[in-house]
């Protein structure tokens, strides 16, 4: 469990890049959005220990992520975005670093370099920028992390390898891990998420279980608009709607949708209220 209590992080020469940011997240695939400055990147950084709070803290299993303990750090991974690894290839990086990690599965590499058409002995340095993130992504969630933080790992991926992407993460991750997916391209990872967390302007905006979402909210789609919609998009001549959820029904999360609803200064209030009806921002 991740939990942030009242997260403060000011960079030395910058404004505040996370405001008292507090949330509890628990095992699951994380969908971690927000605009271009929101913040993202810090608090992974700060999750992974690499960044000290200014005030808050950040506990991984009750440990504060900032002392960087061994025990602690074996238990983590944080893929950063063009993060360059100290290893001539990925799989001289599996003998020298993951020696480090105890849940590392070298067979799992293998099959997750295979999918991307890789063997994991082309030399990282004369990799394109497409097929090293690849590889590195491959060696990440290989390491079977408790906690795996991925910053943008779709970035520089062919269709076909978020593809691979997508079903390397459903099939690697099991139901203890912790993985949080901080990404643009919500529509590289379809139906992969537990879990989404919305950041702005260094706040967090919401950090829920998708299942608590959806016995709150329904996400509709009709040829005629939703009534009393709490937000609402036409795409090709459909209405794409979010509404209370009455009925009890669980829908499909459209995360595009409630990205844009909760960025909305319109809708967000209502939305908020709705998600949050219980003041619970418990995200496990
Ligand atoms: N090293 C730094 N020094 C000063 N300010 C920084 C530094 N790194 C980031 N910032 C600022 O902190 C804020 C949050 O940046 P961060 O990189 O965490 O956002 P992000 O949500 O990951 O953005 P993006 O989606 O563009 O990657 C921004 O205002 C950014 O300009």
């Amino acid at each position: 469990m991740i939990v942030l209590n009242n997260l403060t992080y000011r960079y030395r020469k910058g404004a505040e890049a996370l405001t008292d940011v507090s949330a509890s997240i628990g095992p699951g695939i994380h969908l971690l959005l927000g605009e271009n400055g929101a913040g993202k990147t810090t608090l992974l950084h700060v999750m992974a220990g690499l960044l000290y709070p200014s005030s808050g803290e950040c506990l991984i299993d009750g440990e504060d992520a900032s002392r960087r303990l061994p025990s602690e750090l074996s238990r983590m991974f944080f893929l950063g975005d063009n993060m360059p690894f100290p290893a001539k290839t990925i799989n001289e990086m599996s003998r020298i670093h993951a020696v480090f990690y105890p849940g590392f599965d070298p067979v799992q590499l293998q099959e997750n370099l295979k999918s991307f058409g890789l063997t994991g002995d082309e030399p990282i340095a004369k990799m394109s920028l497409g097929n090293r993130h690849k590889s590195q992504v491959a060696y990440a969630l290989a390491l079977r992390t408790d906690i795996l933080l991925l910053d943008e790992p779709a970035n520089g991926l062919d269709i076909s390898a978020k593809q691979a992407l997508q079903s390397m993460i459903a099939s690697n991750v099991n139901e203890e891990q912790t993985v949080i997916i901080s990404t643009h391209t919500v529509n590289d990872f379809t139906n992969l998420f537990d879990g989404v967390i919305v950041l702005s302007r260094s706040h967090m905006l919401m950090a829920m279980n998708a299942n608590e979402i959806t016995s709150r909210v329904t996400f509709t789609v009709s040829s005629i608009p939703a009534v009393n919609p709490i937000y609402g998009e036409t795409r090709i001549n459909m209405f794409h709607s979010i509404v209370e959820n009455t009925d009890g029904e669980d829908s499909d999360i459209d995360y595009i949708l409630l990205y844009n609803a909760i960025m909305n200064a319109s809708s967000r209030p209502r939305l908020l209220q709705l998600l949050n009806n219980n003041d619970n921002e418990q995200h496990d």
